[in-house]
C-alpha cells in the first residue's frame, strides 16, 4: 500500500453503554478504492461519518494526511460525504447545487461557474447544467451530488451507499462513471455499501465488518477465495462450509486430511498445528465444485433440494445424505447436460487446491 492517507488508530465509538466501532485499526492509502461491507448494524456508517467529522471517536485516533482529526469541524475539513438521499438544494439548478462549494470558499463568480460546468460535463450531464435538481432523473441527481462533492478536490471522498436508490443497470453504469474517476483523479475512495457485487467490482481492497469489528480486510479475490473465518465465509455467500477433524494420519505432500460427516477430505494444510482429532472447517467456493450424475471415488453424493437463476448462472442447493446442504455454481449451459430438472441422484467433488482451510477456531 502507498502511503496511507488515513489512520484509524484504536478507534471506538460508544453510544451509552452499546459500542458501534471497537478499537479498530485500519490504514487507508492514497488513492485507494475501499469499501467496507457488512450486515445492517454492524459499524460501517459510523465509521464513514468519523471520517467525515460528523461523529468524533470516543477513543482513538482518526489520522488524515497526518494530522489528527478527532475534534476537527465538518466545515474545517475537506472530506465530502456522499450518501443516497444526496440533499442537494431543490431550490438550486444542477449548475448551481455543484458550485456550492466554491462559493463558500469565496471563489469568484466566473470561475466557479466555469469549474462547475467541467466537472458537470466530466459527469455527462453538461446538458442538464441549469435545470431545477427536482426535474432530473435519479441517477442524474447522483452525478450532480458527485460533482458537487469533487469541485473542491478533496483528497478522500467519503460515499455512503450511493448508488442503492438507483435501478439495477443505473448501479453497474454509475459503477462504471466512479471507478473510472477515482482512477483518473487518484481520489482515495472510501465507499460503504450493503452490495457485495458492488463493492467486489470496484474497491481494490475491501473491509468486512460484524459487531462494530473488522472481520477481514483484503482484495475482493482473498476475501472470496481465503476467508479468514466463518463469518466472512458465510457473509459473502456462495460458499460450501464443512467441519470435521483432523484424521489420525494425513496424506502427506502439504495435505491435511479432515474427517467430516461427509467422508474423509483433503485439503491444503496451513502453517496452524493440527493435532490429530482437533476440530477442522474448510471451505469450497460454490463454482470450484464439480458436479456429475455418475459416483466417483471420494464424491459426495446428494439429492437436489431447488436451483436458482442469475441471468446465466445458475446455483443448486443439494442435500447430502446427513442433511448438510451443499451449493454447486455453474453456467446454466453447462448444467444443461445433467438435466437437472428430471431429479434423481448427483455426485459432488472438488480437489483438495480448491478447499480452503480457516485458522484453528475462527
Ligand atoms: N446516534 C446513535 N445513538 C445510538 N446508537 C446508534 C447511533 N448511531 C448508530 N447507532 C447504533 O450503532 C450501530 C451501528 O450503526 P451504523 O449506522 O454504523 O450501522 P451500519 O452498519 O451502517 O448499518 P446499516 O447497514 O443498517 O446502515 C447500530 O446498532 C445503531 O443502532
Amino acid at each position: 500500500m502507498s502511503e496511507p492517507l488515513v489512520t484509524l488508530r484504536d478507534v471506538v465509538k460508544r453510544y451509552d453503554d452499546f459500542t458501534a466501532v471497537k478499537r479498530m485499526n485500519l490504514e487507508i492509502g492514497a488513492g485507494e478504492f475501499v469499501a467496507i461491507m457488512g450486515p445492517s448494524g454492524c459499524g460501517k456508517t459510523t465509521t464513514l461519518r468519523m471520517l467525515a467529522g460528523l461523529e468524533a471517536p470516543t477513543e482513538g485516533e482518526v489520522v488524515i494526511d497526518g494530522r489528527v482529526m478527532n475534534d476537527v469541524p465538518v466545515h474545517e475539513r475537506d472530506t465530502p460525504l456522499v450518501w443516497q438521499s444526496l440533499a442537494l438544494f431543490p431550490f438550486l439548478n444542477a449548475r448551481e447545487n455543484v458550485e456550492f462549494g466554491l462559493k463558500m470558499r469565496a471563489v469568484a463568480p466566473g470561475a466557479r461557474r466555469k469549474k462547475a460546468l467541467e466537472w458537470l460535463d466530466r459527469l455527462g450531464i453538461a446538458e442538464f447544467a441549469e435545470r431545477n435538481v427536482e426535474t432530473l432523473s435519479g441517477g442524474q441527481r447522483q452525478r450532480v451530488a458527485l460533482a458537487r462533492s469533487l469541485i473542491t478536490e478533496p483528497r478522500l471522498l467519503l460515499l455512503d451507499e450511493p448508488l442503492s436508490a438507483l435501478d439495477a443497470h443505473l448501479v453497474i453504469r454509475m459503477q462504471g462513471v466512479l471507478t473510472r474517476l477515482q482512477r483518473e483523479l487518484g481520489i482515495t475512495f472510501v465507499h460503504v455499501t450493503h452490495s457485495q457485487s458492488e463493492a467486489f467490482a470496484m474497491a481494490d481492497r475491501v473491509v468486512i465488518m460484524s459487531r462494530g469489528e473488522i472481520a477481514q480486510v483484503g482484495a475482493p479475490r482473498d476475501i472470496y477465495r481465503a476467508p479468514a473465518n466463518r463469518f466472512v465465509a458465510e457473509f459473502v455467500g456462495r460458499n460450501n462450509i464443512i467441519a470435521g477433524t483432523v484424521a489420525p494420519v494425513g496424506p502427506g505432500f502439504g495435505l491435511l486430511r479432515v474427517d467430516t460427516p461427509l467422508g474423509p477430505f483433503d485439503v491444503v494444510a496451513d502453517d496452524a498445528p493440527r493435532p490429530p482429532g482437533e476440530a477442522a472447517v474448510f471451505v469450497v467456493g460454490a463454482d470450484r465444485v464439480e458436479i456429475g450424475r455418475e459416483p466417483r471415488p471420494g464424491a459426495v453424493p446428494c439429492t437436489l433440494i431447488s436451483e436458482e437463476f442469475i441471468g446465466s448462472v445458475v446455483t443448486l442447493f443439494l442435500e447430502a445424505p446427513d442433511g448438510t446442504e451443499l451449493k454447486v455454481q455453474a453456467q446454466e449451459r453447462a448444467l444443461a447436460a445433467l438435466d437437472a430438472g428430471s431429479g434423481g441422484a448427483f455426485h459432488l467433488s472438488w480437489s483438495p487446491q480448491e478447499a480452503h482451510l480457516l485458522p484453528p477456531g475462527a
